[in-house]
């Protein structure tokens, strides 16, 4: 059966497209915007861009009756919605034979990760079939989770934060089928791995694993209490996440590993680093002489096992480092001892080293399990994470509020451009 919008009564609420407006200004543009967003619209356009407000709440608009009227349609056939688009850079890619992307744009918890859930789903949907390409279309879709896991967190404005950027290809065959896939990620924000702000929390899965593991597992990983882990406690006390089922999340998490056909013993070993991290938060470090000493020796225990390494060699590299000297012709190496302050500094640098490689190495799985050499075009899906400002704001933001800050200026610069040229 086919649909189509105008068979459907719609009610009509303000303008669907604001360069319609009688007026353009900012009040005008805000007051349309609210007048549709209270009759439940959240997507307008301004002409080829789409503005789409978070309604924090499943709209009944994105099923299969959806994707079916926007599939092929015209502009303006149809009201503006994220599926018109994807279909339109679906349709053309396929008739410019031309690779295309689409770029998200907005603050924390726009809702710009859930639209490009949207739109890789629709390109899913409706784009050819066989064997090969469904696997690929599953390991897109599951990515998702994978990568929420790892690299997503709650922030006092989005309970399912984007900690890293990513920019996802599609790569399509001739006949338009997805053919393969690259995911490329940025700066995931590792400082949150050793520390957080007031209300936040760390990456969510180490309270997948600290829920959802099994009694077996939890016994393998040293898993205890979530507030038995220091880097899990600088946001406060309290890890429930409203609408967030950790414990259910781990399963899914599991499954999107054995999608990317990440093999059982790689699954345990990156379960084992990623507790390992946890552990080695709870190492401490106590001041003799000038000196770091490690003040709860057991603490070194799990981590040491977890990572496979020795006990004494870890203690070694967290209390002192390998310098490098060179003098008269000669170099040396002398082991220099660290003192309090520089051994947590270590501590925490060998744990967010870890937690990347983990994350760069999940990313690398998921483009391991969908790579190809047959490749006509692609479209690809910008989603960085957005402007933010912190109390105390990181390396990692800082560079995300430049990039942002640059994409607003190519998008006002192309804008400007497209008007000019027109
Ligand atoms: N279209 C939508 N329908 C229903 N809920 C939505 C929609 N878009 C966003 N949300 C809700 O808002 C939350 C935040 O959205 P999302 O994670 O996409 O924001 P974001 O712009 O990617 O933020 P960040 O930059 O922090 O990653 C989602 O977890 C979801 O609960």
């Amino acid at each position: 059966m086919v649909y189509h919008w105008q068979t459907q009564n719609v009610k009509l609420s303000g303008v669907d497209d604001m360069v319609l407006l009688p007026k353009i200004s900012e009040d005008a543009i805000v007051d349309n915007l609210k007048k549709r967003y209270m009759d439940d619209y959240i997507f307008t356009c301004i002409g080829p861009v789409l503005v789409s407000v978070n309604p924090f709440k499943q709209m009944p608009y994105f099923g299969e009756k959806e994707i079916q009227l926007y599939q092929g349609a015209a502009p303006y056939e149809n009201p503006p919605h994220v599926y018109a688009v994807a279909d339109e850079m679906y349709r053309n890619m396929m008739i410019d034979n031309e690779s295309q992307c689409v770029i998200i744009s907005g603050e924390s918890g726009a809702g710009k990760t859930v639209a490009a859930k949207y739109i890789m789903s629709y390109i899913s949907r409706v784009s050819g079939g066989g064997t090969r390409v469904q696997h690929i279309k599953d390991v897109i879709l599951e990515s998702n989770p994978l990568l929420e896991a790892f690299g997503n967190a709650k922030t006092v404005r989005n309970n399912n934060s984007s900690r890293f950027g990513k920019y996802v290809e599609i790569q399509f065959g001739s006949g338009g089928q997805p053919e393969g896939g690259k995911v490329s990620n940025f700066l995931l924000e590792k400082s949150r791995v050793v520390s957080q702000n007031k209300g936040e929390r760390n990456f969510h899965i180490f309270y997948q694993i600290c829920t959802g593991a099994t009694a077996e597992m939890k016994q393998n990983l040293g898993i205890a209490d979530l507030d038995y882990y220091k880097y899990l406690c600088f946001g406060g006390n309290n890890h429930r996440v409203d609408g967030t089922n950790d414990a259910h999340d781990f399963q899914e998490t599991l499954q999107a590993m054995s999608v990317m056909r990440i093999s059982k013993t790689d699954q345990d070993n990156i379960l084992k680093l990623t507790a390992g991290v946890l552990h080695l938060g709870n190492v401490s470090f106590k001041e003799s002489g000038n000196n770091a000493v490690v003040e709860n020796q057991e603490a070194l225990q799990f981590p040491a096992y977890l990572f496979d390494i020795d006990i004494a060699q870890l203690n070694a590299k967290l209390t002192s480092r390998l310098f490098d000297s060179k003098w008269g012709g000669k170099s040396d190496k002398i082991d220099v001892n660290l003192n309090k302050e520089q051994a947590l500094y270590a501590r925490n640098a060998l744990a967010k080293g870890i937690y990347t490689r983990i994350f760069d190495y999940l990313v690398q799985s998921v483009n391991n399990a969908m790579v190809t050499n047959i490749v006509s075009n692609n479209t690809g899906i910008l989603d960085i994470y957005g402007f933010e400002i912190f109390e105390s704001n990181g390396f990692e933001q800082f560079c995300i509020n430049f990039v942002n800050e640059k994409l607003q200026q190519i998008f006002i610069e192309l804008t400007l451009k497209a008007e000019q040229s027109g």
